[in-house]
């Protein structure tokens, strides 16, 4: 629109001034409100040209050739994102004593093979008042159990779970985002016409770390059969009907209140996952019983020097000064620690605590150089480090008054010397944060700033108590 348009020539706000102003009010109410309850998505199945053999050998008993997600040809332009493309879905499912299975998209209208899948399903209940109901005025639809079908479609794979993740998860402010979304299979359910519908409810969550529920739509021909997702005032709806060539999915928080529409024709058949918040990758340190620590070579070296007598006889420190940078400075960087350590620093820390040493994630700085700028010849510094607490907040205004050196001030700011054994040498590059700055009286004062690094401090325990300690550790994962 041009100024000349937008203007009403009068001093009062013009017409477009005042629709701006109207439609971003609304926009604003959806911007900070809006979808951030439900979201959802298409992939598209595609369905690779058959092949000669496929028209010639109609009887073969191999799945049908629609079974294989279509090659990119080289050269061909790119049109779609590879994880929003599919192939189609296979569902096996337990029939008395043999397996049957069904394909989607079907080839064609083949109404024999989803009743077959129907006849297997059994009545669908609701949870009420701590039990499972069945009330086909409240409900009516037919469940598989997880256990007794199986299917190639993975939200995983198609990258279903990690827009819903990045989509729903709350947000940490402040902190780096390291939660995840686990969706576990919950049912396959089949609404059909006449009438299969699910009335007004909110899903009963099965555990405290349910934060929704994720709805996939396999591509079978049917009309209505909405999911409308309710939350406050607002409401989304989910239309799956006439989409026979694509998987639709929609994911809400457990406190929607959600319904589905009557199904006016053909099979609504969906599968229905919980989900999960699960620590994610970045926060796994500290409690990640999918990590073997018994493979990795340095598990045995470690089990090894903790089970010989001359080794650290009288207990010790040993220590790894950390590969990565972390905010060990800050508190909500250290308090996010050990779980976001990462690379060896994970698995080094995994190793030491699976064999029952005690380890401390600590901030470390060299004694310092004298007064006078000289490396300290202070021979009892050799082998000591000054550590303190990670979190320990920065301390700004350390000032080094007469009489006293800057040893003064370290050891204000940390817990003293300890002797430490290094396993490896401190990398230089990055992973130092700022200790404290100290003002220095000279010629003329001047401000002088200390850094720290992060480091794992093993306490090695005596060798008569370690073998212990040991001892039971490794009996724990037998
Ligand atoms: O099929 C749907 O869209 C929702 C199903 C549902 O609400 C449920 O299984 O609890
Ligand atoms: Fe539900």
């Amino acid at each position: 629109m041009s100024d000349s348009e937008s203007h009403s020539g009068s001093d009062g706000p013009s017409i477009g001034d005042q629709t701006t102003a109207l439609i971003a009010n609304a926009l604003a109410d959806f911007v900070t409100t809006s979808s951030s309850f439900a979201c959802g998505g298409t992939l598209a199945v595609q369905l690779p040209e058959p092949t000669a053999k496929d028209q010639t050998n109609q009887d073969d008993a191999s799945p049908p050739h629609k079974r294989q997600k279509p090659q990119q040809q080289l050269g061909e332009e790119q049109t779609t994102n590879e994880e929003s493309v599919t192939g189609p879905i296979t569902i096996r499912w337990d029939s008395g004593d043999s397996t049957k299975r069904i394909t989607l998209p079907l080839d064609e209208q083949d109404d024999a093979a989803v009743a077959d899948l129907v006849a297997d399903t059994q009545p669908a209940t609701f949870g009420l008042e701590g039990k499972d109901v069945y009330d086909e005025s409240y409900r009516k639809a037919t469940k598989l159990d997880p256990n007794s079908f199986s299917t190639d479609f993975c939200p995983y794979e198609l990258g279903i779970v990690d827009v819903v993740a990045q989509a729903l998860l709350p947000n940490k402010t402040g902190q780096d985002n390291y939660q995840g979304v686990r969706a576990e299979l919950y049912k396959l359910n089949v609404y059909k016409a006449p009438s299969g519908f699910f009335k007004a409810h909110v899903d009963t969550p099965r555990s405290e770390k349910q934060i929704g529920s994720l709805v996939v739509c396999l591509p079978c021909d049917h009309e209505g059969g909405q999911l409308v997702v309710r939350h406050r005032a607002k409401s989304m709806k989910f239309d799956w009907s006439k989409a026979r060539d694509s998987i639709q999915w929609a994911a809400f928080y457990s406190d929607c209140e959600h319904e589905v529409l009557e199904v006016s024709s053909g099979h609504r058949i969906t599968l229905t996952y919980n989900l999960y918040v699960t620590r994610g990758v970045g926060d796994l340190a500290g409690d990640c019983p999918a990590l073997d620590v018994q493979t990795l070579p340095l598990y045995r070296e470690v089990k090894r020097a903790l089970a010989n007598p001359d080794f650290m006889a009288e207990g010790g420190y040993l220590g790894k000064h950390c590969s990565h940078a972390y905010a060990h400075g800050t508190w909500a960087g250290a308090s996010a620690l050990p779980a976001t350590l990462k690379g060896t620093d994970m698995t080094v820390y995994e190793v030491f605590r699976s064999l029952g040493v005690k380890v401390h994630i600590r901030r470390v700085l060299d004694p310092p150089e004298d007064d006078y700028g000289y490396d300290s010849d202070n021979s009892a510094d050799r082998g000591y480090t000054y550590v303190g607490k990670v979190g320990h907040p920065f301390c700004s205004s350390v000032e080094v008054g007469e009489g006293e050196t800057i040893r003064d001030a370290y050891n204000d700011w940390s817990d003293g010397l300890w002797k430490i054994t290094w396993l490896n040498w401190a990398s230089v590059n990055g992973g130092e944060d700022l200790a404290f700055a100290h003002v220095v009286h000279g010629n003329q004062a001047e401000i002088e700033f200390t850094y720290s690094r992060c480091a794992l401090i093993f306490d090695v325990a005596p060798y008569k108590n370690r073998l212990k300690v040991s001892a039971s550790a490794i009996g724990m994962r037998s």
